[in-house]
């Protein structure tokens, strides 16, 4: 490891500060990682007189590296023992997840700066350090005292080796050391390297006596029989046929997160909602093996109808999701809707069916999916000639302790609607927020929707995903169906898009850079939110197509928390202020009279993606 003199530090310092006031550092003096980190640190803004990083003190203390590094560590902590070195591991983020040894005033001073269990030491938040240029550059990196951006952390030498997981090669974390500054030992390098070796080689046995353990599990289970199984470890992640045709990505990574809080238990049973919109009963087994808790063994049923609570919802309401549902006859595509989602799929050819059939229908799911949508497609698709009357309970003229001042509102006006809706065979009857109905209305209610369907009148209910309804209401309807929430079916959304878009009437079309923006967002108002969206952004674009910059500023956003109302007015200044300058972050800065750094951190603390530079 190089000694750092006194006046190399001297010299380095010098240039830090150069390069902090705009200069290229000076190429032998500043080693290259260290220059290519200055930059980066400067680039993203971080500062340099505070340590300001995020804390997150839970983690799996029982993880594969963890539990790879505590042998190797121990062992650390005795021959190291009364040495003024402090002996640091992190995960592959950079998150403090160990530290040992070191002498009083040592650990006192890491406190201060954060550097401790807990603390992320990743570039992105304190700059260049030992740990931080490990993981970007993914191998051994030594930071000597004023190499570091951050002034606060220029007391102290660090030399950092990554730690690769020896069956997927990929970084799992690193091994630091860190000193006081001063001539610090080339020994430091060596022994980092060294202990990372150490660690890589105890998760080397750990990763074959699980893996052996979780194939030999695996194997049982699936020697007989077909049904879909899935066998998950901390890296690996088995599935036969039966289960890989069915699940997607986002479902193997709600399983997993499924597994890790049911494996506490040795065997037990959940319902899991998958991301088409359909859920599963999965059967959790712990597999164990020599060296500790190996993974866990799953054994899945899956639900083809729609989930749980649609058909627990309706008392005596019988749920289409049995294996005649899949025999529905019925169409993918509905009039005026978009969709290939399964889940929607079987949705839509339900609704038809009791369109068809006039079977009173319950349709639940999230606000804005597109329940009632559905159900006038369906009533559409019978080849009925009138649309159906479609009425809100929570409209606040239904509302049951309105002061009835005439026939209009009140508690009887819902009824009454109801039974002044047109009826008879070829009509339909949609009430849209049946959890709206208040109990003292609910029987009236139930009378009306009776006597509309005695008369052939197809009737549909639309409410929420966990509603409290009275079940005297409930029992009028037959079947049940659930619309899915826009972020199960991400797939739709192009075509979604352009549903929405051709009914803006003006030919417009989504630039595909758009897509991108619109797929990461969550949409809580679903389909509804997203044609809010659409339909603004055509109406504010400058071509003809909406592009990116036609869309609301939230949308530039990866949300991760709810902001004030004044954080939400600077996030959208500092987004138009990008986009009208075309993503150049300088010309950005200027206009807004802010300067670079700000500008930097700002976006980093909104989550701002840089839109492309024209
Ligand atoms: N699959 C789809 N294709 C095209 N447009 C859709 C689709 N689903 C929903 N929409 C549109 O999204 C908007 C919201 O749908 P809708 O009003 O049916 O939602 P909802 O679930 O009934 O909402 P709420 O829970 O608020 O009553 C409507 O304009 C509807 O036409």
């Amino acid at each position: 490891m190089p000694m750092e003199s006194e006046a190399q530090g001297r010299t380095i310092a010098r240039a830090r500060l150069k390069f902090l006031e705009g200069s290229e550092p000076p190429t032998p003096v500043v080693p290259e990682s260290v220059r290519d980190s200055w930059k980066r640190s400067k680039l993203l803004g971080i500062g340099i007189d505070e340590v300001v990083v995020p804390y997150r003190p839970d983690y799996d203390r029982e993880s594969h590296l963890m539990r790879a590094a505590a042998p190797v560590l121990d062992r650390l902590e005795q021959t190291l023992a009364g040495s003024d070195v402090c002996v640091i591991v992190t995960d592959r983020k950079g998150w403090v997840r160990d530290r040992r040894v070191g002498e009083a005033r040592l650990m006192a001073h890491l406190d201060r700066v954060h550097l401790a269990p807990g603390f992320s030491y990743a570039e992105q938040f304190v700059g260049t350090n030992g740990i931080g240029v490990a993981l970007e550059e993914r191998r051994s990196s030594v930071v000597l005292g004023a190499e570091h951006f951050n002034e606060r952390l220029q007391k102290v030498s660090c030399a950092a080796s990554p730690i690769r997981d020896p069956i997927s090669g990929r970084v799992a974390g690193t091994m630091n050391l860190t000193c006081w500054n001063g001539p610090a030992s080339s020994l430091m390098a060596a022994l980092a390297q060294e202990s990372a070796d150490d660690i890589e080689r105890v998760m080397y046995e750990i990763s074959t006596s699980y893996e052996r353990a979780l194939l030999e599990a695996f194997r049982q289970a699936t020697h007989y029989g077909d049904r879909p199984v899935l066998c998950i470890g901390d890296d690996l992640l088995l599935a036969n046929a039966a289960a890989a045709e069915r699940l997607t990505g986002d479902d193997h990574r709600l399983l997993r997160e499924a597994s890790a809080e049911l494996g506490h238990a040795p065997r037990t049973r959940r319902r899991v909602r998958l991301t088409g919109g359909t859920s599963a009963l999965v059967r959790c087994r712990r597999v164990d093996s020599r060296a500790g808790v190996a993974g866990y063994l799953l054994d899945l049923v899956f639900d083809d109808g729609p989930p749980a609570e649609a058909s627990t919802g309706a008392a005596g309401t019988r749920s289409s999701g049995g294996p005649g549902a899949a025999a529905d006859a019925g169409p993918r595509a509905l009039p005026g809707l978009a969709g290939a989602d399964p889940a929607w799929n079987t949705a839509s050819r339900t609704a038809v069916r009791c369109a068809r059939e006039r079977v009173p229908l319950l349709i639940y799911g999230e606000a804005g999916t597109g329940k009632s949508a559905l159900a006038r497609a369906a009533h559409a698709f019978t080849g009925a000639a009138s649309a159906p009357a479609v009425l809100d309970a929570a409209d606040p003229r239904y509302r049951a302790e309105a002061l009835g001042s005439g026939g209009d509102s009140g508690p009887d006006a819902l009824p009454d609607a109801l039974r002044a809706a047109p009826a008879g065979p070829g009509r339909a009857l949609v009430l849209r927020h049946l959890d709206a109905v208040a109990p003292a209305q609910a029987s009236a209610v139930a009378e009306a929707l009776t006597a509309a369907a005695a008369r052939g009148t197809w009737i549909v209910g639309t409410l929420g995903p966990a509603p409290e309804v009275p079940d005297s209401l409930l029992r009028r309807f037959v079947e049940a169906v659930t619309v899915p929430p826009l972020r199960h079916r991400l797939a739709d959304l192009p075509a979604l898009a352009e549903c929405l878009l051709r009914r803006t009437g003006a030919g417009v079309e989504c630039s595909p850079d758009v897509l991108p923006l619109l797929r990461r967002q969550n949409w809580p108002g679903n389909v509804g939110q997203l044609e809010s969206v659409l339909r603004k952004a055509a109406a504010g674009r400058r071509t003809y197509r909406v592009e990116p910059r036609d869309l609301p500023p939230s949308l530039h956003t990866v949300g991760h928390r709810s902001l004030s109302a004044w954080e939400t007015a600077e996030r959208d200044t500092l987004v138009e202020a990008l986009l009208d300058a075309g993503g150049n972050k300088l010309l950005a800065a200027q206009r807004l009279g802010i300067s670079r750094t700000t500008i930097y951190r700002k976006m980093r603390a909104y989550g701002i993606t840089l839109p492309t530079p024209r």
